[in-house]
């Protein structure tokens, strides 16, 4: 019995081997061509995976320490490799918002089409206007600037005597457009100097979209053909270096930042500034970290990170970020970061998940300083500079 089950134990054997050997051949040829199933070498051309290879140079500190500049590799070797491509292809500036109006109409559809069904009801009493304004407030428009639209358009209304409804949207669009302020200057201050590049500093609260911004903001230069770099002076959260690097990395810009956990940011801001001179960018947009407006020491490290980087030269545009979710929260840490460093550019961030468009105004009243930018999504490119004409024309769809 023995001898005949020692053959048969072979036999079996020998099947599942050849099986797994057929199994694992079928798999591989399955691989797609350009896709390594097992590590690269270095020498390998399509290394660089999507965020692009980068070494890493050192620049001496004025304090000793030094500080590490991300420099994206050559990468004209990467035109041979089209699988992996070596930098991300960055969407046009122009038209962003027209494109991006979807995220804006899927979260502020209410506030206008509440509107225009209000204004177009057969009988306006005074229980209508109620509403009107019931539905504004509810929109984080602000009171003044409620009472102000309800007035315009009472009075509109009463001499119009028509309740036509491309009459009543062509209304309600011009008055919020005055609202939002068509003759605010939106453009950033990044033009080079004769002799330096222009600085641009971002500042707010924890978890507003701070380095998700300075990422997006430098695929915006970068698609304008500017030269930029990006200084990492949030030194407080650990990752906040790493996360920067890798977005310039993207679109082959340089990020300057230091070796030290918790290092002085305004050391490492001015050795961006540093960097950006010798090296003659155009931009050098400068990461800070998030403070909360009522810790009176780190709002005053903020004034230093600015004045140290002053040595330099003037920094041209401090963009505040603020998250559109917070509403009216946004206006107190607005006012308090506004009286250490002065605001240049609003920032709205995460409006693609809020129906408080309304804030736009308020924050803009309140500071006597425009929106430049809005986000509206988590994509790489869903940053878009702000007009007051196709924001009000997405919220009136
Ligand atoms: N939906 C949406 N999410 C956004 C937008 N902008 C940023 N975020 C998200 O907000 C989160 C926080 O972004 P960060 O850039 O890390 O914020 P930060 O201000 O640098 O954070 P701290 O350094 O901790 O203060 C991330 O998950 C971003 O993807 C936006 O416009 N829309």
């Amino acid at each position: 019995m023995n001898e005949l089950l020692l053959p048969v134990v072979f036999v079996i054997l020998a099947i599942a081997v050849i099986g797994s050997l057929i199994v694992v051949l079928v798999r591989g040829r399955r691989t797609p061509p350009g896709i390594y199933p097992s590590p690269r070498d270095a020498d390998d051309q399509g290394g660089a995976g999507v965020h692009g290879a980068t070494s890493t140079e050192v620049l001496d500190r004025p304090d000793g320490t030094t500080t590490d500049v991300l420099v994206p590799d050559d990468l004209s070797s990467l035109d041979e490799a089209p699988p992996a491509p070596g930098l991300d292809t960055v969407d046009p500036v122009q038209g962003r918002l027209a494109r991006l109006r979807a995220r804006l109409i899927r979260s502020n559809n209410a506030l206008g089409k509440g509107l225009l069904a209000l204004l177009s009801r057969d009988r306006i009493d005074e229980d209508v206007w109620d509403e009107v304004e019931e539905t504004l407030l509810l929109a984080d428009l602000g009171t003044e600037p409620t009472l102000e639209l309800v007035d315009a358009l009472r009075e509109r209304v009463k001499v119009a005597g028509s309740r036509d409804p491309a009459e009543v949207r062509s209304m309600l669009h011009e008055e919020l457009v005055k609202l939002v302020d068509p003759t605010m200057d939106r453009s950033l201050a990044t033009q080079r100097h004769a002799d330096r590049p222009a600085v641009v500093m971002v500042v707010g609260v924890n978890g507003v979209g701070k380095t998700t911004t300075v990422g997006k903001l430098a695929r915006v230069l970068v698609a304008d053909d500017k030269d930029v770099l990006l200084g990492a002076a949030d030194t407080f959260r650990a990752a906040a270096a790493e996360q920067l690097a890798t977005w310039g990395a993207r679109v082959g810009v340089p990020t300057v930042r230091s070796d030290v956990d918790g290092a002085d940011p305004a050391s490492v801001a001015f050795d961006a500034v540093k960097a950006g001179i010798e090296q003659e960018v155009d931009v050098v947009l400068i990461d800070t970290a998030g403070r909360l407006q009522n810790k009176v020491g780190l709002m005053d490290e903020l004034g230093k990170v600015k004045r140290v980087v002053e040595k330099h030269g003037a920094v041209d545009e401090v963009l505040l970020v603020l998250d559109a979710t917070t509403g009216q929260n946004g206006l107190t840490q607005a006012k308090v970061f506004a009286e250490v460093v002065n605001i240049t550019g609003i920032v709205l961030t995460k409006l693609d998940g809020t129906a408080k468009g309304g804030i736009v105004v308020a924050i803009q009243r309140s500071l006597g300083v425009p929106v430049k930018l809005i986000g509206l999504g988590e994509g790489a490119d869903d940053l878009a500079p702000f007009d007051a004409d196709g924001f009000v024309d997405a919220l009136l769809n």
